[in-house]
This record gives structure tokens, C-alpha cells and sequence, in this order.
């Protein structure tokens, strides 16, 4: 017996319209996947975008409009993405991606591309453990000991992130971490990347523009939109102004939230967290018939 198809979304019977990109170009990506969905790529960032921020890491799941929106684009959209900085297989988890017949197509690049999940197949490409993360693990644990209650050390496998949403003052405990942590990710060579009260080291090589810009030319796009609502989507959405350049138009979507701010300002479209995101998605899904 195969897995049921993913039920209508519980929230929004109707579809919203498709919101006006305030940006010229944004407005040309838009049109440009609008003329030729069967040759569009649409990938989207995980956390904060398909699900809604919670302090407990492990419980982030999907937005509960964020599958149905996903299963109604797929069939009308040449290539639907998932480009996340958890492992693939957590996000796959957490989404609820996996034996959905709509999902048969969809791409998940966890760990800022590193590592590749494809629904078809069920094929999970990792690669072997950085040698600093296991020095990194140990020198953590001790670091978020000292660091006071509330302080979470989140391990996935090939990369540690140290979590301050719940300490009683998350932003000045997040500050005092980042230069201890920038400086054991240089001497261990890992990268640092920051996130919404998060600071992660991991593996270097990679970034999530890379892995859109190689999906992006691996599928042969005519026209890319990314969703993004953290700093390690900046990346993303810098790889959408350069595919641009090369004739390739994009839509930049930033899942809003007061956290970052400043992301709107990169971006040509702006809508409300997850709830947002999985509106705009329906919108497309409804406006491609
Ligand atoms: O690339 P993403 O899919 O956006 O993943 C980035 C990080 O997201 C997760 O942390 C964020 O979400 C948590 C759950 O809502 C929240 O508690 C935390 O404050 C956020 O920073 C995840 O735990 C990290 O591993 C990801 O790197």
C-alpha cells in the first residue's frame, strides 16, 4: 500500500493572489516562470521559511500549509528544492517530504548543499566527516556547560550549532559567543556561520548559492525562485542576482520576520513567516492552473 497523497491544506481553502515583487527584476523572475514553469526551479530554505521557529530544534516541524502548498506546485514547476543547513534526512523528517506521489521529483540539499536526498530514488548523498567536527564536539560541550542555562548544543553529525533562543538574554549570549566560536572554527578549519540566535560550525566548501547555482545549471533553469529568512540565505539570494546577470531570471522571496529585518531589503518580495511562504506557493500552484 502506498503513502496516501498529502491532504489539502488545513488553513487556507482559497488560494491568496500572488503577491507584486516591489523590484523590476523580480518582477521579469516572476513573468519568466510564469511563461515556462516546466523549466523553472523553485527551492526554498527550511527552517523559518517552510516551518515556523520554535525554540526546540528538534521539533521544527513543517507549517502545516506548507506540504499541501508543496504537493500542488510540484507537478506544475520543472524542479522543486529544499536547500537547508540541516542534514538532508532531518529535513526530510521534520518536512514530511518522503513517499508522497506529488513529492516524486523533489531535491532536498542539506548542510548548505553538502549532502543531496532525491524523493525519486530515496538516495541520500553525504560526505565523510569533516576531521575537525570531532575536536569541535568536545571543546563545545565544554564551552556551552560554562555558558549558562538555556544554551543548547544541537549535534549533526558533520556540523555543531550552539543554540541561544532560550537563554535568559539570547542576544548578548549569542555576542559573547561569537568570537570563541569564530576562533575555533578557524584553527579547526570549519566555517562559522551565524543564524537567527544560532552559530554553527561546519564544514567549509560550500554554501547554499553554490548549491543553487549548480541545481540551477544541472536542471537547465530558464528562470530560478528562491524563499529565504536567515544570513545563510544571503548566499541564496546573491546567486540569484549573478544567475540574472548570466540571462537567467530569478525571484528573490524573503519569509519576513523581525529577527532579520534587513533580509527585505535584498530580496523583491516580502511575505509573513511560513504562513506567508506557503501562501505565495499556493498562489503559484493556483495561477498555473
Ligand atoms: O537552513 P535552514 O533550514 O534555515 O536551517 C538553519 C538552522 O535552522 C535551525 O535553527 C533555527 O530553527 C530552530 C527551530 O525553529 C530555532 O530554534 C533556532 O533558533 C533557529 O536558528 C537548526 O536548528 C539549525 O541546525 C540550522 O542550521
Amino acid at each position: 500500500m502506498g503513502t496516501p497523497p498529502v491532504p489539502s491544506s488545513p488553513s487556507s481553502p482559497s488560494s491568496p493572489s500572488l503577491p507584486e515583487p516591489v523590484t523590476e527584476a523580480g518582477r521579469d523572475g516572476l513573468a519568466a516562470l510564469l511563461a515556462r514553469p516546466e523549466r523553472a526551479l523553485v527551492a526554498l530554505d527550511f527552517d523559518g521559511t517552510l516551518a515556523p521557529i520554535v525554540d526546540d530544534p528538534t521539533r521544527a516541524f513543517a507549517h502545516p500549509d506548507a506540504l499541501p502548498a508543496l504537493a500542488r506546485l510540484a507537478p506544475r514547476v520543472g524542479v522543486l528544492a529544499i536547500i537547508t543547513g540541516r542534514p538532508a534526512e532531518v529535513a526530510v523528517r521534520l518536512g514530511g517530504f518522503a513517499g508522497h506521489p506529488e513529492l516524486a521529483g523533489l531535491t532536498v540539499l542539506g548542510a548548505y548543499g553538502a549532502e543531496r536526498w532525491d524523493a525519486a530514488t530515496g538516495s541520500l548523498h553525504r560526505p565523510p566527516p569533516h576531521p575537525g567536527v570531532a575536536a569541535a564536539r568536545t571543546e563545545l560541550a565544554a564551552l556551552v556547560e560554562r555558558s549558562g542555562p538555556g544554551v543548547l548544543l544541537e549535534d549533526k553529525g558533520n556540523a555543531l550549532a550552539v543554540h541561544t533562543r532560550t537563554a535568559p538574554d539570547p542576544a548578548g549570549v549569542f555576542a559573547a559567543l561569537r568570537e570563541p566560536l569564530a576562533e575555533l572554527a578557524a584553527r579547526l578549519e570549519l566555517a562559522l556561520e551565524p543564524g537567527r540566535f544560532v552559530l554553527e560550525v561546519r564544514p567549509p566548501g560550500t554554501d547554499k548559492g553554490a548549491a543553487l547555482t549548480a541545481l540551477a545549471r544541472e536542471t537547465d533553469a530558464s528562470a530560478v525562485l528562491y524563499g529565504g529568512d536567515d544570513l545563510g540565505d544571503l548566499a541564496a539570494f546573491d546567486a540569484v542576482a549573478q544567475l540574472r546577470e548570466s540571462g537567467v531570471p530569478g525571484l528573490r522571496v524573503c519569509s519576513g520576520s523581525t529577527e532579520v529585518a534587513e533580509l527585505a531589503a535584498v530580496t523583491d518580495v516580502t511575505v509573513d513567516g511560513p504562513a506567508g511562504v506557503a501562501g505565495l506557493l499556493s498562489a503559484l500552484a493556483a495561477a498555473l492552473g
